[in-house]
């Protein structure tokens, strides 16, 4: 981390009553760390969580990692229409703000790779000075929606949602996030653009 770069605290949690309970391992936690540190250039520190399916509990996680610090919160899994997936609802249940436009180009991303994308009700809310985004629960998911879809030559055909994530969390008044520009283009005014750092 350079001298002008801000530390970050993010929250990873993945829902899943059979990775929670070990009926297998869970892929979800390591794949948000793996992604996260590829795109971010500042210097994390994560806050993990890995719980079952049920409302209340992943609710009391959030307002939980929130009130540690955490300036971004992901959580994976638990957004279908199964009868277990309740992760939007308890997401927006702790929102002060909904911010609809994530969960709108998550879908318009996974439709790209998959039909059952239709199925996916993520969401994302501000809660405090947090953004808390849910992603699907297929690990391979989360670089697909945190990074978009690229063409054979390495150009952005459809914009993942972490490129308007910095810009979003410069409004909530959280740290200066910079992005690693081959893995993410982060986007912002140029009036919110610092100078990069070495
Ligand atoms: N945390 C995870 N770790 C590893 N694989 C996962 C994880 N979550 C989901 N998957 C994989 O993605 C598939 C679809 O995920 P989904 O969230 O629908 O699981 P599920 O059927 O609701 O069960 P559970 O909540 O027990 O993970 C799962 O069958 C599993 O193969
Ligand atoms: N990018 C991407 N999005 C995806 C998928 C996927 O494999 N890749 N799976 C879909 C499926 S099959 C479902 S049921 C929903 C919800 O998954 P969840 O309950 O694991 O969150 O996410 C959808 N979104």
């Amino acid at each position: 981390m350079s001298a002008n770069q801000d530390a970050v605290t993010i929250g990873i949690v993945s829902v899943s009553d059979r990775a929670s309970s070990g009926v297998y391992e869970d892929k979800g936690l390591p794949a948000l760390k793996e992604w996260l540190g590829r795109a971010l250039r500042n210097t994390i520190r994560f806050e993990e969580r890995l719980i079952p399916d049920e409302k209340e509990r992943i609710s009391a996680t959030l307002i939980e990692l929130v009130d540690a610090g955490c300036s971004l919160v992901l959580t994976t899994g638990g957004t279908g229409p199964a009868l277990r997936d309740v992760t939007p609802e308890a997401t927006l249940a702790v929102g002060h703000k909904e911010m609809p436009g994530f969960g709108e180009q998550m879908r318009q991303i996974s439709l790209k790779f998959v039909p059952t994308a239709i199925l996916s009700r993520q969401c994302a809310v501000i809660r405090d000075q947090a953004l808390i985004m849910n992603l699907p629960g297929q690990p391979k998911s989360i670089a697909e929606t945190l990074e978009g879809l690229k063409n054979a030559d390495g150009s952005q055909a459809v914009a993942g949602i972490f490129s308007a994530v910095p810009y979003c969390i410069d409004l909530i008044g959280g740290p200066y996030l910079e992005t690693d520009e081959a893995v993410c283009k982060a986007f912002r005014p140029k009036s919110a653009i610092r100078a990069p750092s070495a």
